[in-house]
Formats: structure tokens, C-alpha cells, sequence
């Protein structure tokens, strides 16, 4: 008789208890001992997790885990063979090192989930920078009402550019509700979309799109081809009165170049929820009135976090019945159901 598998939670559950529980009825439920890298290797090394068959995993079991790398990969008992990552963006995960892996370790994210919770909240960065809201917001708190100077005046998005660089889900969500004040839509992508994806937002170069956007809204993931995609060179190719919103990683746009770009007047401003090293946020931002920020709140809705939570539970449940993942992740499509079955 085969032993049950056992389901490994690395992070916590905060809304789909139910949902979680109910896997019980397909194997057993089991929680990491560990507390960070180090104890983690250890209690792979153990012997404990022997017989794992998949896990959940969320961003901040980072904390526990350290990268889903070479080392920690090559340590993880045979028996796992599923990695259900709760959120869109998996450049936590190795996707090469999971594929190359023997067996392969298949991994699994939450696409289209966090797509309206992330684009509302570019779609408020882009408000907040157009309009140049952070000053006189914090002067309200200090009692001060506008601010002494009045703050400058803002910018209506009607009629302006809006430059999606990355047309995914959360991408494409955000040009439907930027059409919704009046905005010009463009896009640049790895690929032009089919026009029906497109939905009638302008194809462009990289160069057009940096040079023509009034609003260039970063919704693209991170990986070795994107880190710093932008940097000193592209912002100088950006308009003056240009603001940039990011909602994607930090580290697609190059923190310390953004900073110099604000003090010298190279764009106008910038809306962030994502840092290169969270939750450090550079000083230069902070101190920075042209800057709106937020601390990583794109999905953090209550409807959003439910849904995200049942997605990957539903990918465990998929996965353990013998259907394969519901949504492995792009690099892993062409793997092969018959291999992970
Ligand atoms: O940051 C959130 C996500 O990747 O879904």
C-alpha cells in the first residue's frame, strides 16, 4: 500500500481555511519546523519531509527558504514534485533549476488572480503621481491643510500616453481601466499581441514607447532579461513631464538611476509599490515628494488574497489527482503532462 502523500504549507493561510483543511482528504498536511535557510536544508537533510508531494508556498516563505535555487533544489527529497507558488511573480523560483532537476520539480503561480487588485492600484500610483497628491497629503497631516507653497498644479490623464511595457494579464487590465479616463494606450512586449488580446492598444517599439508615454506603467516579471530594464539610459530617453508607475519587481527598474533622474528633473515623478531590496526602500525615494509610494499592496485585498489562496490550493488538488497543475508556469508548459504525472 503507498503511503499518503504529504502536502508541505511553507508561509501561512489566511483566508481558504476551509479549502486548505479539505486537502486533508487527499493527504496529510504538514508545516515546516524551520525558521530560516540553514534550519531548512537541515530538516530536508533530516529525513523529515520525505514523502512531500507538493507545496505551498507564499512570497514571504522566502524568509524560510532562502531562493528556490540550485542548492536548496538539490537538497528537497525525490518525492516532491510539485511547488505551488500563491502569486503571480515567481522570480523567487529557479524555472531552469526545477526543470533540470531529476525528477523535475514543477512549479505552479497564481496568473489572472491578482490582475484587477495590481492594476487598480497602478491605475492609483498613476493618479497620485499625475496629480502630484503625495505633497499635499502629508501637509494635511502635519496640519499644514495644501502645504506652504501650494503644491504644483497636477496633470488630468485625459488625452495623455499611457506605455504598458509587459501586456499581460495585470497589463491588459490596467489599459481597460485607463481607456476609462481618456487615456492613448501603447504597449511594448517580448511579442505584438493578437488584436483581439490588443484590444486596440498600439504595438511599439521599446524606444517609442519610452520616448512617447506620458505615463509608462512597468507590468512586466522580472527575470535575467529584465532586471534594470530601466535604468539611466532609458529614462533619458523618457519626456520631462513623464512619471513612471511600477507595481511589477523592484528590480526591473533601476532604483538608484530613478533617483537620480527625480532630482535632476530627467522625468517629472513616479508611483511605486515594489522595491530592489524590500523592505528597504532608498532614501532618495523617501525623501522625494514626486513620489508616491506604497509598501507591496498590489494584491493586498481581501477578495484578492481569498482568491489567490484557492488558486493554489486548487493547483495542489489538480496535481494530486492525477490532472497535472492547473497553471504551471510559462518556462514549464512545454514540459510535458505524461512527465509530470
Ligand atoms: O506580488 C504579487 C504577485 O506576484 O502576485
Amino acid at each position: 500500500m503507498s503511503a499518503r502523500p504529504k502536502i508541505l504549507l511553507l508561509g501561512e493561510i489566511d483566508h481558504a481555511h476551509k479549502q486548505w483543511e479539505a486537502l486533508s482528504e487527499i493527504g496529510d498536511l504538514i508545516k515546516s519546523q524551520s525558521t530560516n535557510r540553514r534550519e531548512f536544508i537541515e530538516e530536508c537533510k533530516s529525513g523529515k519531509l520525505d514523502g512531500v508531494v507538493a507545496a505551498y508556498r507564499t512570497l514571504d516563505s522566502v524568509r524560510i527558504t532562502g531562493l528556490i535555487d540550485e542548492e536548496l533544489v538539490s537538497v528537497l527529497p525525490k518525492t516532491w514534485k510539485y511547488l505551488c507558488h500563491n502569486g503571480a511573480g515567481y522570480d523567487q523560483i529557479k524555472p531552469d533549476t526545477c526543470s533540470n532537476r531529476d525528477p523535475p520539480l514543477f512549479v505552479s503561480n497564481t496568473p489572472a488572480a491578482p490582475d484587477d487588485a495590481t492594476a487598480d492600484t497602478a491605475i492609483f500610483l498613476m493618479l497620485g503621481a499625475l496629480r502630484n497628491f503625495n505633497t499635499s497629503m502629508a501637509a494635511l497631516r502635519r496640519g499644514d491643510f495644501k502645504g506652504n507653497p501650494s503644491p504644483a498644479l497636477g496633470h488630468d490623464p485625459e488625452g495623455k500616453t499611457l506605455g504598458i511595457l509587459g501586456m499581460g494579464g495585470i497589463g491588459r487590465n490596467m489599459k481597460r481601466k485607463a481607456e476609462a479616463f481618456g487615456m492613448n494606450i501603447i504597449y511594448h512586449n517580448r511579442r505584438e499581441l493578437a488584436s483581439e488580446m490588443a484590444g486596440g492598444a498600439k504595438y511599439v517599439s521599446f524606444e517609442e514607447l519610452l520616448k512617447t508615454s506620458d505615463v509608462l506603467s512597468l507590468n512586466l516579471p522580472l527575470n535575467n532579461k529584465t532586471r534594470h530594464i530601466i535604468s539611466t539610459e532609458q529614462l533619458r530617453r523618457m519626456k520631462p513631464s513623464a512619471v513612471i508607475v511600477n507595481t511589477a519587481r523592484g528590480p526591473v527598474l533601476d532604483e538608484a538611476a530613478l533617483v537620480d533622474a527625480l532630482d535632476q528633473g530627467v522625468i517629472a515623478g513616479a508611483g511605486l509599490d515594489v522595491y530592489e531590496e524590500e523592505p528597504k526602500v532608498h532614501p532618495g525615494l523617501v525623501r522625494n515628494d514626486k513620489v508616491v509610494l506604497l509598501p507591496h499592496m498590489g494584491t493586498w485585498t481581501s477578495e484578492t488574497q481569498a482568491k489567490m489562496e484557492c488558486w493554489v490550493i486548487d493547483n495542489i488538488r489538480s496535481a494530486l489527482t492525477g490532472k497535472g497543475l492547473l497553471s504551471v508556469i510559462n518556462e514549464q508548459k512545454d514540459l510535458g503532462l505524461d512527465k509530470e504525472k
